[in-house]
């Protein structure tokens, strides 16, 4: 409808008001979530409630669960670190760097290890490969990168070893469980995905829980 103005969200408040109607049909417009990610332009007053970083290894604070539709989540990645290569369990997904930069390496799927049927119950060591990777890119700040299955695997990370790096994503529909690989072997394995922080809150481990006074 050439009246409709174009959606410029301005704050991280506007996407997720914007994502909720786009998720709110029964079926949604992938694109239409790529140029929403794409239009909003990082400002860390938005997020920086939800940035969390851990010494060893990158974190994942979740922001909103979209009524069940999708997982919208913040990742804060300390210098150097990297995820394991990774399926993302039949979803889209969707990454924008919102401070410094990633880079992500893209790989094409192990050959199909042997199935029982074959030699009667394959033995493990037969099909061991390593990976192919298929590309490799650095993605600068408000870049938005789109993967599914069927485009193949891939792993991200923070190539800088003197800043850190932060990155929303969006997975729809959300998943708990995904896969993981290696790199080396093509062994494939399931790995199941944890939140650092909810909503901006981290758990407060019980032992941390002070003394009541008394
Ligand atoms: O969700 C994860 O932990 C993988 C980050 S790269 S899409
Ligand atoms: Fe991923």
């Amino acid at each position: 409808d050439p009246h409709q103005v174009e959606f410029e969200p301005t704050s991280l408040k506007d996407v997720i008001a914007q994502l909720r109607i786009l998720f709110d049909s029964d079926r949604v417009n992938i694109e239409e979530v790529g140029d929403l990610l794409k239009s909003y332009k990082s400002d860390p007053k938005d997020w920086r409630r939800f940035a969390k970083f851990d010494r060893f290894r990158y974190t994942r604070n979740l922001i909103d669960e979209g009524n069940g539709k999708y997982n919208l989540m913040l990742l804060c990645w300390g210098e150097g670190h990297g995820s394991a290569i990774h399926d993302h369990a039949d979803s889209h997904c969707f990454m924008k760097v919102l401070q410094g930069t990633l880079s992500e390496v893209r790989f094409s799927w192990p050959a199909e290890s042997s199935s029982e049927g074959e030699g009667g119950g394959g033995d493990e060591t037969e099909d061991l490969q390593p990976m192919t990777e298929l590309s490799r890119n650095q993605l600068p700040l408000n870049a938005v990168c789109y993967i599914n299955d069927s485009l193949g695997l891939h792993r991200v990370e923070n190539p800088s070893y003197s800043d850190t790096a932060v990155s929303l994503h969006l997975y729809c529909p959300p998943f708990e469980e995904c896969s993981v690989f290696n790199q080396r072997t093509g062994h494939r394995s399931k790995a199941k995905v944890t939140f650092w922080s909810r909503y901006g809150q981290k758990p407060v481990i019980q032992e941390e829980r002070l003394p009541e006074d008394n």
